[in-house]
């Protein structure tokens, strides 16, 4: 089964960092895993990717082109929608076998997941070469040390979800930064229903019908059960592998194993 974990968030949220760390963890595991920067305008990062777009197309070229007169926003527009016409050109360079699991690094702005239909058609290129995507929507744990922002964090995550139409787990970052005190703020949040965390908050009289709507929302999140949000402090192994093991569950990475399991002289790595 071909796994795909599409990297997504606003800029500046962890997104490459999560690469990464991924790309570290993988090497440990002695998994295989390609990463794909999709991100035309990326200036650096710490994993080594297997396919990087920018040999494709950038934003510079773009912007350094006489005949097309944009801005960086509507550049990076226009490599998308370049690169979405152009999937041949990745699925070149990627192994395609039936076991790759492959993990792609997307730009940041958020008109790309909010009502462009770019990134939609990215994910059904991919879906349409057999691979199981999840959606890994990163927001910064600093955004959300409020309720309301946590809320409104996992709105902008679900928005995105459901317009690309895949499963999602939405990963809170930075949480090593954070202060012993905020640390355990979110950790307490992320355990209790929305509903709860919305009771008594903007209750003053002027607020009433802000906060009639903030518990409508956290209802219907809560109802739904489509809020699934969890920290990863990067700097901590047991972190990374309890992720890890969710987005493999919700990909349904190693669900056909059984099928081509195990030829006798295949050793499991971590068997060994
Ligand atoms: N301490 C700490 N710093 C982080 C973490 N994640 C990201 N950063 C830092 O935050 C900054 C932005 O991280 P990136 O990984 O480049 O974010 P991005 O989402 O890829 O950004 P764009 O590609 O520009 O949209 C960098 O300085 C990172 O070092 C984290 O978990 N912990
Ligand atoms: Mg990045």
């Amino acid at each position: 089964m071909k796994c795909l974990q599409l990297i997504i968030g606003p800029a500046g949220s962890g997104k490459s960092t999560f690469c990464s760390v991924m790309f570290n963890h993988f090497q440990s595991l002695r998994r295989p895993l390609e990463i794909v920067n999709l991100d035309p305008a990326a200036e650096t990062f710490n994993y080594t990717p297997s396919v990087d777009i920018r040999d494709l197309i950038s934003v510079d070229d773009v912007l350094e082109d006489e005949d097309i007169i944009m801005g960086p926003n509507g550049g990076l527009v226009f490599c998308m929608e370049y690169i979405s016409q152009n999937m041949e050109w990745i699925r070149d360079q990627l192994t395609d076998g039936d076991d790759a699991y492959v993990i792609v690094d997307c730009p940041g702005q958020i008109e790309l997941y909010s009502h462009l239909p770019i990134m939609k058609e990215i994910v059904t290129t991919f879906k349409s070469w057999d691979y199981n995507v999840c959606t890994l929507f990163m927001i910064d744990a600093h955004f959300v040390l409020e309720p309301e922002k946590l809320i409104a964090g996992a709105l902008t995550a679900l928005s995105s979800m459901v317009s690309l139409e895949t499963s999602a787990v939405n990963v809170l970052t930075k949480m090593d930064q954070l202060s012993r005190e905020n640390r355990k703020e979110v950790e307490d949040m992320l355990e209790s229903d929305c509903s709860q965390l919305v009771d008594g908050v903007n209750d003053e009289p002027w607020n009433e019908k802000h906060a009639a709507l903030t518990r409508a929302i956290a209802t219907v999140l809560d109802d739904y059960s489509m809020f699934r949000m969890v920290a990863l402090d990067n700097t901590d192994e047991e972190s990374i592998e309890d992720l890890l093991l969710m987005i493999d569950t919700t990909i349904q990475y190693g669900e056909d194993a059984e099928v081509h399991d195990r030829i006798p002289e295949e050793v499991d790595p971590e068997e060994e």
